[in-house]
């Protein structure tokens, strides 16, 4: 492999006003469209923000679950960041599936060396909603070592488990609880997912590194098209946090937005297991609507029977 070391500008220019926050997304990718960059990108563009991605794995896969995973060599993904960071100022970071230890190493690396400013939101990507799993033993221990650069984690609660080296919380008590815990071991925001428990609720948490719990209420959407939910809320919390300069904001915002593309995800009609949700749900309705619906404001069911159970 040749790389060319490129010349930096002297100063990368900061982000006018009114501009959209450039967010790089570090993740694998999904061909299906729902999860990986490919989720992440347009959960940026949902959010306005101006979406980078930089790959750390291929994996050919599907609604229903994951065939094989391709991981260039890790000199590549350094080669792609550094040809990134030369250039274009960076207003936060994504991190996704990871793949393996060798390549967190090279992320590890590159994050200790640009602005320590630039907020850093991870989705310690371990296992897919098919059960196939996206992250090895060796894997594990380095995404650990990866949390003391990073502002705000959102595993899912098998994910959070494995984090603390504890059995996975069976309800949203427990669960939070090990946040608390996570936070204040790793000393970054923790965001507990409610995604995984049964019932009509469905609340995120976000828990400070001092032990604060900010919960965000939410209505379940009872559907089977939840592939990507983790790697839609991570971006696009990333992306809101630019503007909001606040993570609780950031998560509500983001939380709504989400529960409004899984209602509309079923009228995708993409694959035949578990389907992605409509990123740009509010946009087509406002298309839809001859351009007079608010963009992103005032989200109605595309149909009846896809929205939101009250
Ligand atoms: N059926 C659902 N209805 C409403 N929100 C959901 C549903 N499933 C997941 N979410 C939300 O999607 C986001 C991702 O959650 P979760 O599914 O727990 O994570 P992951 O995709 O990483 O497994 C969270 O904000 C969660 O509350
Ligand atoms: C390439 C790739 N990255 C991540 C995932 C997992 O997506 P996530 O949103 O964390 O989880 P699910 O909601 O799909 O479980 C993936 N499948 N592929």
């Amino acid at each position: 492999m040749t790389t060319r070391a490129a010349t930096p500008p002297p100063t990368a220019p900061p982000r006018s006003p009114g501009a959209p926050p450039r967010v790089l997304a570090v993740a694998g990718s999904d061909p299906s469209g729902g999860a990986g960059v490919q989720a992440d990108l347009k959960s940026i563009a949902a959010a306005d923000g101006y979406g980078m991605a930089a790959l750390t794995a291929l994996t050919a896969q599907n609604t229903c679950g994951v065939r094989d995973v391709h991981v260039p060599p890790p000199e590549f993904l350094a080669a792609q960041l550094e040809a990134l960071s030369d250039d274009v100022a960076i207003d936060a970071v994504k991190i996704g599936m990871l793949a393996g230890a060798d390549v967190a190493a090279v992320l590890d690396a590159w994050l200790r060396r640009i602005p320590a400013t630039v907020p850093v939101v991870l989705d310690p990507v371990m296992i897919a909603t098919s059960g196939d799993r996206l992250l090895d033993a060796a894997g594990e221990t380095a995404v650990r070592g990866l949390l003391s650069r990073c502002d705000v984690v959102t595993p899912n609660l098998p994910e959070l488990a494995v984090l603390l080296g504890e059995p996975t919380a069976r309800d949203w008590q427990a669960a939070v609880g090990q946040g608390v815990r996570l936070a204040a071991r790793a000393r970054l925001h923790v965001v507990v997912k409610g995604g995984h428990l049964p019932g009509d609720r469905v609340p995120d948490a976000l828990v400070g590194p001092d032990g604060t719990v900010r919960e965000v209420e939410g209505r379940r959407v009872d559907t089977p098209h939840t592939h990507g939910t983790g790697c839609s809320l991570s971006a696009g919390l990333a992306t809101r946090f630019v503007r909001e300069g606040d993570w609780y904001r950031a998560l509500a915002g983001t939380k709504a937005w989400l529960t409004a593309a899984l209602a509309a995800g079923a009228d995708l009609g993409v694959g035949q297991g578990h389907g992605p949700v409509d990123h740009f749900a509010a946009v087509r309705t406002a298309v839809h609507d001859g351009g007079t619906a608010p963009v992103g404001g005032g989200w109605q069911p595309a149909r009846a029977g896809a929205g939101v159970p009250g």
